[in-house]
Parts: C-alpha cells; structure tokens; sequence
C-alpha cells in the first residue's frame, strides 16, 4: 500500500532556523520521514507517487512535544483540585493504589485522544502499568517515551527495578522505533540515593535516559535538605544522576550554581508552567535558564494537575507566566516558545535526531493548523498567533511517521466514543 503524502499550498514553519517560514510551500513524506520541502510549485512527479493533503490556509509545524506527562490521570481529571503538591499527591495515591491495568489502558487512551487532537505527536510518560500503554501507543500511532515510575515504598525498590528494567528490555525502540523506554525514580523524596545510584547504573547497562521529577516545591527543598543536607540538584549530582541523559521535570527552585549543574551535565528541563500555577508550586526561572543554555522543553504534567493535556495553551502559560513574573514583556517570545514546544523539546528528550523539525531526513511529525478562523485573522505574524491565540481545535491533521492520525479533524485509529464509554465505566467504579 503507498504511504506516501504531499502536503501543498501550506505555510512552512520548519524549526530548523532562527524565524525561517515558506510561505507557500509543500512537503512530501515518503513512507515514515520527509524527504523533500520546498516552495511551490513541487516538482510534478511527486503528484502522482502520493496522496494529497492540500494545505490551503493551514499552517504545518514540528508535532508538539508533551515533554512531561502520566497519561492515565486523565481518569482523575477535576478529582482533587486546589490542593498544593504533598496533599494533591497522598489523594492521588490513594485512588492510584485501587487503579486496575485496564484502568489505566483506557485513561491512556482517553490522553492520546486529546494529546493527538491538539497537535501533540510525541509525550513523554511516567507512570505504572506501562506495558499497557505501549500497548495504547502501538495502537494510537503516537511517539512516545515512556517509563515506568518507581515510588520507593516498605518494600524497597529492588523489585519494582527488575519489572522496570524488564518493561525497557521489553519495549525500547519497538514500534519502529516510536516508542523509547527510560528509566524512571519518581522524586528525590521519594526514591533514596541508593536506589536511585542503582537506576542510574542499570540505564548505563541498558544504554536508555531517566525522567524524573526535580526541585518542583518549597517543600522538596526543605524535604531533602532535612533529609541529606543537599538541594535536589547538588544531591543528584553528588550520586550520579547526571552521568545519563536526564529528563527533570519542573526544576522550580534553582540556585545558579545548579542551572550551571544542569546547563554542564546537559539535563533536558521540562517546565510545566500550568501544573506549576495550579498547584501554586512556583515560578521557573525559565528565562535565566535559557540565557544559560538549558536545554528547555514544556510538558503539560498530568491531567489532574493541569487540567488538559493542550500544548497550545502550555505554551501560552509558559511565555506569559514569564512576562508577568518578571515584568518584562520581552520575556520569552512566541518563536522561543515554540521552540521549548517542539525542536527544544525533542533535544530536551534527547530525539533531535528524530523529530522536532520539518526537514528532509526527519521522521515525519507534522501538525497542520487551519488558519481560517477568525481569532487567528489577519495573519500578521504566524509565530504570534500560534503561541498567543490558537486553540487545540484548530489542528485539523496530526501525522505521525508518515501516518495520518487525524485527518481534517477525524481520529483514524483510535475510536473516542469506544474510549468515552470504558472512561466513563472506569470513573464509575473508581472514583
Ligand atoms: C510513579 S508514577 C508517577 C507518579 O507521579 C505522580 N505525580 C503526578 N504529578 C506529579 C507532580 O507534579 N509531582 C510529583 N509527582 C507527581 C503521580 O500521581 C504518580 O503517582
Ligand atoms: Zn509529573
């Protein structure tokens, strides 16, 4: 069967250089990667080896990257609201602990239908149960990097680390190569050096990153300076954390000696900038991250702490929450903002090498935005409108590898009223 698609007549904004846009440009994808962009007119014979998608009036960016997420607290969505993170996360855990595997299959699903209806393409997850969402990610068509999540109880870790390392052995590189498995303590607090030094020396073995959760609240502060007389950041980086590739989400509060830490040992930050106002955990210093040379991207965290999975609106948050903070309006623009949304995000992630921008080689990852509504008009500047007016019911196709997962709005491979039914039988029984 012929995967090939010609996008035509679509406004480019590859990602690849500093404000670059093809006004009128096409794109053509043969099987999972892209292989040619240009501008209009294309040359004639790729009309015939593909289908056609025309992209009059949409805009085509990078697929957006949910860089810190646990899909399946979609199911907890509105459960426990207004709380600050310690007390939010006992009644979190609470309802985790009664969570079947189908549970959390369905949750997942429920996540990918709204990650992929806004435009997001890859997520990178922590959770448990994670042999049941690749098994959603198989089906769904996502990107994904997924770990599962170790919160060290009276039992001790050793043997939620052997299921761990099993679930990569199991499912790293799989799905053409979609899916990446990490290694995932959960946080300082609740992960003890030791185990954490273990983690780090069974992802040297298994040659895979660690996503965790790092300096988000006051309180982990003070937690682990009770606990170790360290912050977060100088204890990991006193056990080794860093020696592997690292997914941080949140980093909240930074020394400057830390952002050098995390600048040198090249972690990819995640900032969560609506968990982080929900939860009132605190203000990121995102901007003096970046000037720093962070490696930034934007996660959306769960569910139940956002509560949507919508990178649009995380983008908007993340800029604005910058410009009020520090009274300055300049603070992070829209086109750096984009950035941490997509080719940031997937450096962060460490799959630059795959995704995050539209050029020949890359695995083909493309939102389309349809441009044609009136609170994106006129169309004075592209970049603004993405991150300062658009909304996640304007993508109109999410593609990824080469596949078309919404098309002119239409899911193609999950079916979100069989998901709706299991959610709301879940909630039911759950909750
Ligand atoms: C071990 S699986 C993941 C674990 O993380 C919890 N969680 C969700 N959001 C946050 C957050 O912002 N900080 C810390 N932990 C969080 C979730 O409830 C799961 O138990
Ligand atoms: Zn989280």
């Amino acid at each position: 069967m012929m995967k090939n698609l010609l996008i035509t007549n679509v406004t480019i904004v590859p990602m690849t250089a500093e404000e670059s846009f093809i006004q009128n440009g096409y794109i053509f994808i043969e099987s999972d990667v892209i292989k040619d962009v240009g501008h209009t007119p294309h040359p004639p014979h790729l009309k015939e080896q593909a289908k056609i998608i025309d992209g009059e009036g949409m805009v085509a960016i990078p697929g957006l990257i949910n860089g810190h997420t646990h899909t399946p607290m979609s199911i907890l969505r509105g459960y426990a609201d207004d709380f600050p993170l310690m007390d939010w996360l006992k009644k979190m855990w609470a309802v985790e602990d009664r969570m079947t595997e189908e549970d959390i299959y369905w949750s997942s699903m429920l996540s990918m239908v709204e990650m992929i209806k806004s435009g997001t393409t890859t997520f990178c997850d922590m959770y448990y149960g994670m042999d049941r969402i690749a098994i959603g990610v198989e089906k769904s068509g996502m990107r994904a990097l997924l770990s599962q999540g170790i919160i060290e109880g009276d039992s001790g870790g050793e043997e939620l680390l052997t299921e761990t390392v099993e679930f990569v052995r199991n499912w790293d590189k799989s799905a053409n190569q979609r899916i990446h498995a990490l290694l995932s303590p959960h946080a300082p607090y609740t992960c003890s050096p030791s185990l954490i030094e273990k983690m780090v020396e069974q992802a040297h073995i298994l040659d895979c990153s660690i996503h965790t959760h790092l300096a988000e609240t006051r309180e982990e502060i003070n937690i682990i300076s009770e606990r170790h007389g360290d912050t977060p950041i100088a204890l990991m980086e006193k056990i080794g954390l860093f020696t592997r590739h690292v997914v941080a989400a949140h980093g909240v509060y930074l020394t400057d000696e830390e952002i050098d830490i995390l600048k040198r040992r090249q972690v990819g930050l995640i900032h969560n900038p609506k968990s982080n106002m929900k939860l009132a955990s605190g203000v990121a210093p995102i901007a003096q991250m970046l000037d720093k040379g962070v490696t930034i991207g934007i996660g959306t965290d769960g569910a139940a702490s956002n509560n949507t999975l919508d990178m649009f609106e995380e983008m908007r948050f993340a800029s604005l929450m910058q410009k009020v903070s520090l009274e300055d309006p300049m603070a992070l623009p829209a086109y750096e903002t984009l950035k941490m949304g997509t080719s940031r995000g997937a450096a962060a992630l460490n799959i630059v090498d795959q995704v995050g921008t539209i050029e020949a080689g890359k695995k083909a990852d493309i939102t389309l935005i349809d441009f044609r509504k009136a609170h994106l008009s006129p169309v004075n500047d592209v970049v603004s409108h993405l991150i300062y007016s658009a909304k996640a019911s304007d993508v109109a196709y999410t593609i990824v590898d080469g596949s078309v997962l919404m098309n002119n709005g239409k899911l193609t491979t999950i079916d979100e009223e069989e998901v709706t039914w299991h959610i709301e039988k879940i909630k039911n029984n759950l909750l």
